[in-house]
This record gives C-alpha cells, sequence and structure tokens, in this order.
C-alpha cells in the first residue's frame, strides 16, 4: 500500500506530463503542489520552454530554486494550465481550498488559466463537501463584524493562528477564517453568500473551476476525473 506522500507524488508527476513546451503555467501551493513544481523543474532542466506564474511566496521561491522561468505578474496574460492541490474534492470537481492560506491568489490564478487540473490523494475525495473547515480570506478592518457574519450563515469560526500563536497573515496581508460549516449541502448557494459579505475578501469554495482532478490510490494507480457541467 502507498503512503500518502507517494499518492501525491504519482498524482503530481502525471498532472506535470500534460504540460507542453511553450505553455504558461500556473503553479499551486502546498504539499502535493510541491510535487508538481519538483517535477516541472526537473523537465525545465531537461529541456521544457515554458513560463510560470507561482501562487504564493512559497511557490514562488521553489520554482526559482528549480531554476523554472517566472513570469512577473504585471505580464502574465491568460495561462494554459494550472497544476493545484485541494483540501477537499467532490464529483463534480466543486472544491475546498486554502489550508495552505493561498486561496485568494490560487482562485486568480485558475481563473484565468484555460485548465485547472487538481492533483490530490485519495482522501481528498468526499461524497459531500464539508470536513474540512473551509478557509475565508478576510479583511484585517473590523474583522469581528465579517466573524458574525460568518456565523450567521451558521459556521464555527476560528480565525486561524501561525506558529508563534499570532494571528496568520495571507500572502496578501488579510486573515484566513477557517469555517466549520459540517456538512454543506448546497455549495454553490454557500458560495455565493460568502460573496455578498462586506469583509470577505475571497473564499475556498472553487465551483465550476477544476477541469480535471488527478488522484494518486493507495494501490498505485491513478484516477482521473472531468468535469462534465
Ligand atoms: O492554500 C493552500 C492550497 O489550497 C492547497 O492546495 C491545499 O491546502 C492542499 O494542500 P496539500 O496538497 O498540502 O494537502
Amino acid at each position: 500500500m502507498m503512503d500518502r506522500m507517494n499518492m501525491k507524488r504519482i498524482a503530481a508527476e502525471h498532472a506535470a506530463g500534460f504540460i507542453q513546451n511553450g505553455m504558461k503555467v500556473g503553479l499551486g501551493t502546498g504539499s502535493t503542489a510541491y510535487y508538481a513544481i519538483v517535477t516541472i523543474g526537473e523537465r525545465v532542466r531537461s529541456g521544457l520552454s515554458i513560463e510560470a506564474v507561482a501562487t504564493s511566496q512559497a511557490s514562488e521561491q521553489l520554482a526559482r530554486e528549480l531554476g523554472i522561468p517566472l513570469v512577473p505578474i504585471e505580464q502574465a496574460r491568460q495561462l494554459d494550465i494550472t497544476i493545484d492541490g485541494a483540501d477537499e474534492l467532490d464529483d463534480r470537481l466543486r472544491l475546498i481550498k486554502g489550508g495552505g492560506g493561498a486561496l485568494l491568489r490560487e482562485k486568480m490564478t485558475a481563473y484565468n488559466s484555460k485548465r485547472l487540473i487538481i492533483i490530490a490523494d485519495e482522501s481528498k475525495r468526499v461524497p459531500r463537501l464539508g470536513g474540512f473547515p473551509l478557509p475565508v480570506e478576510v479583511v484585517t478592518f473590523a474583522k469581528e463584524w465579517t466573524v458574525r457574519s460568518l456565523e450567521a450563515l451558521g459556521a464555527d469560526v476560528k480565525l486561524r493562528l501561525d506558529s508563534q500563536g499570532d494571528l496568520y497573515s495571507t500572502d496578501n496581508g488579510n486573515y484566513i477564517a477557517d469555517c466549520s460549516f459540517g456538512v454543506i449541502d448546497a455549495p454553490d448557494e454557500l458560495a455565493r453568500e460568502l460573496q455578498r459579505i462586506p469583509g470577505v475578501v475571497e473564499h475556498g469554495l472553487f465551483i465550476s473551476m477544476a477541469d480535471m482532478a488527478v488522484i494518486g490510490c493507495s494501490d498505485g494507480s491513478i484516477q482521473t476525473l472531468t468535469r462534465s457541467s
């Protein structure tokens, strides 16, 4: 039986195979995206010619260390493909993202990509979203108002802390509210409600964004899911 790290690795390596010469590529964030970036770095060293945009400072630094050419964001136009991880995904390829705090840049990058490919180990695939607390990026101003508005939607809300016990600050200088809703019956509706709250910068529900999921399984096989609608 394969462990989770290796399931992530095989999914990432498979997905990196979709990248072709000349493509503009979005680099995801997290422990699964890490393997994709490493594989892309190896392919670049073997002659693959691409330009990349990173979804976090951490991924940008890794890409730089590996010699992956990065486009300054001001010059980035539409990307061909983004490969990123997820905290949960359902059969309709609706996602929860943001466990690593990068959801805003990830969503912007995905939105500006022709294709979003999600890579994950099999534990991320769930019948219904909500087991993983939904990360919501909120502005620092009057965070209590925003937290109360999130609670009014039925969530148990915790502002994320960093390893020092201080409020976690995203790459964009905002906070993350981790919102436990329990099982989310209607993710599309919840996404709309969250967007209506002033103070919410972005939320970690990715609806109708992922085109494909590549899932590494414990028996060493790869499963691919594609979005039909
Ligand atoms: O903010 C972080 C991202 O959304 C990650 O892609 C997500 O948390 C999955 O991370 P990992 O691959 O480490 O489980």
